[in-house]
């Protein structure tokens, strides 16, 4: 079975998770498309929901597949968010943002009753870090906001190199806010609740790819078959 058939596999059995009448959080990349492909499919069918998408790229999808949507104005919290993340420690702490959505993402998971995370199993790892951090930020002031983060690094005991996000067409890369993203090579992550907290103290940073105790369970699709962690 391909990387993309496992994805396929995580994102179904989430849906088993989906009752009618529940409001969605819809994750942003490939896995999240999975999810939300079959989700249209149920929808086709008969299921009633209504979904709140947290990237520009899967309002599309779900417009493409036919899923429902609203926004966070409109009602006033999520059942359940489904989403990918690039990668999951044993606490399941996450690091996201590989596809520059963390912002709205966070925003969608931290709404939500419930957070089930997809993912094949290459995502699993014992300790975050080797997966490089994403960290939203304002372009203004970048200079002392990097050096802020370093700090805020140093402090946390981790090091590594920083790199302004590029897009593929070689500019720089700007999320749906509006904002740059600043991709870390930690390497290993030994306390993640803690840098969590010094990034978010910096005023520059908008936002950072820790999620930091908003998965309730992960779904992982390997070769042995589906294992599903739940959060203690
Ligand atoms: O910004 C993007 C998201 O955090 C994605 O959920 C994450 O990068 C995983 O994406 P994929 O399922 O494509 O590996």
């Amino acid at each position: 079975m391909n990387m993309d058939q496992l994805k396929r596999q995580a994102a179904a059995r989430a849906l088993d998770e989906v009752r009618d009448g529940m409001q969605l959080g819809l994750g942003t990349g490939s896995t999240a498309k999975h999810f939300i492909e079959l989700l249209g499919e149920r929808v086709a069918a008969g299921l009633n929901v209504i979904g709140v998408p947290t990237s520009e790229a899967t309002r599309a999808d779900a417009e493409r597949c036919g899923v429902p949507l609203t926004t966070l104005d409109e009602i006033d919290h999520l059942d359940l968010t489904v989403d990918g993340a690039d990668e999951i420690d044993p606490q399941l702490n996450l690091i996201k943002g590989g596809g520059g959505a963390l912002l709205r993402e966070k925003i969608v998971a931290a709404a939500s009753d419930r957070m089930i995370v997809i993912a094949d199993d290459t995502k699993w790892v014992p300790t975050l870090g080797r997966f490089p951090l994403p960290v939203e930020v304002i372009p203004f002031g970048l200079g002392a906001t990097r050096r802020a983060i370093e700090k805020a690094f140093a402090q946390c005991g981790v090091s590594g190199q920083m790199a302004v996000r590029k897009a593929k067409d070689g500019h720089v890369f700007v999320t749906d806010g509006g904002h740059w993203i600043v991709d870390a090579q930690l390497g290993r992550i030994a306390d993640p609740a803690s840098l969590a907290k010094a990034l978010s103290a910096i005023p520059g940073v908008v936002e950072h790819g820790l999620f930091i105790g908003l998965a309730s369970s992960a779904v992982l699709a390997g070769g042995d078959g589906i294992r599903v962690i739940e959060r203690r």
